[in-house]
């Protein structure tokens, strides 16, 4: 079996505020694999934005060990963060994050520059999937909320990586956009086998993926269990195929939306 895309081991993270030492992660011990997707849900404050931080390197843990890609991070400079996040990092935000005033196409060459890369198949497949291919020319400030998160998904899955760190990414849609999002984020990440680490809110979105992790006081309870969306999920993507390097495939496959009544 190849190595865990993310190894925490005996992580901790405290911070200090007026009052003293506030221990948000408590001995954490966990692992992310190829291809996995993960819920991390919680209260607010439980430190989910935390630990996406502390894999992202913003954060540095107060103890224990961090491996990415098989490699301890605990004397990474700068340097070694920044081309693991430019060559095995995707993020999605909240907020979109988009850059402006730059139109789509050059929101999503963004990503590929920091890599060296062109644009290739997988990106026309990411742009037709996405349903962005009659907005690339268009400024990204003047699409919808909805619009604004798919150009954020392709640029994050734009230079294939090996993690896709999401922080309520639907936050900012509405019930039928976030479903969209949802859909469209964990059929294309399964599509290159993208470890997809997700924090949410939302029981619907939370479904959407394999597995989740609940933080509480510290610590991590795990639900392994698939969820019945997950599973149409897959066996939608089965029933796509997506391009190789030397494929000239385009055509548009935009997965279907499991059904659920429930507010996102
Ligand atoms: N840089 C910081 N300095 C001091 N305290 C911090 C810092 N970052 C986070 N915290 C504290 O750590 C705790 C966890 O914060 P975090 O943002 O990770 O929670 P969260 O679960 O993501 O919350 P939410 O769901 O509201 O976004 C909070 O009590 C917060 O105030």
């Amino acid at each position: 079996m190849s190595q865990p895309i993310v190894a925490l081991s005996h992580i901790c993270k405290s911070f200090h505020d007026g009052e003293g030492e506030h221990q948000v992660i408590k001995d954490l011990s966990i692992a992310l694999n190829q291809g996995d997707t993960v819920a991390l849900t919680g209260a607010s404050g439980s430190g989910k934005s935390t630990l996406l931080n502390i894999i992202a390197g913003f954060e540095h843990p107060t103890a224990g060990s961090l491996k990415l890609l098989g490699q301890e991070t605990s004397d990474w400079q700068d340097k070694q963060w920044s081309e693991f996040r430019h060559q095995q990092l995707g993020v999605v935000f909240q907020q979109f994050n988009l850059l402006t005033p730059l139109n789509v196409r050059d929101n999503i060459r963004f990503a590929l520059q920091l890599n060296k890369l062109n644009w290739d198949d997988w990106c026309d497949h990411l742009v037709d999937n996405l349903g962005l291919r009659p907005l690339l020319t268009r400024d990204v400030e003047a699409l919808s909320g909805g619009q604004q998160q798919r150009v954020a998904i392709a640029r994050a899955l734009a230079h294939k990586p090996a993690l896709l760190l999401a922080d309520e990414p639907t936050g900012n849609l509405d019930h039928s956009a976030s479903l969209e999002v949802m859909s469209l984020l964990t059929s294309l990440a399964k599509q290159q086998q993208t470890c997809v680490l997700m924090v949410t809110h939302s029981e619907v979105c939370a479904n959407y993926m394999q597995s989740r992790w609940h933080l509480e006081s510290g610590h991590i309870n795990q639900d392994t269990q698939v969820s019945s969306a997950q599973t149409a999920m897959q066996d939608t993507v089965a029933a796509t195929q997506a391009p190789t390097h030397t494929s000239t495939q385009t055509d548009s496959q935009v997965a279907t939306q499991p059904e659920s009544s429930e507010a996102v």
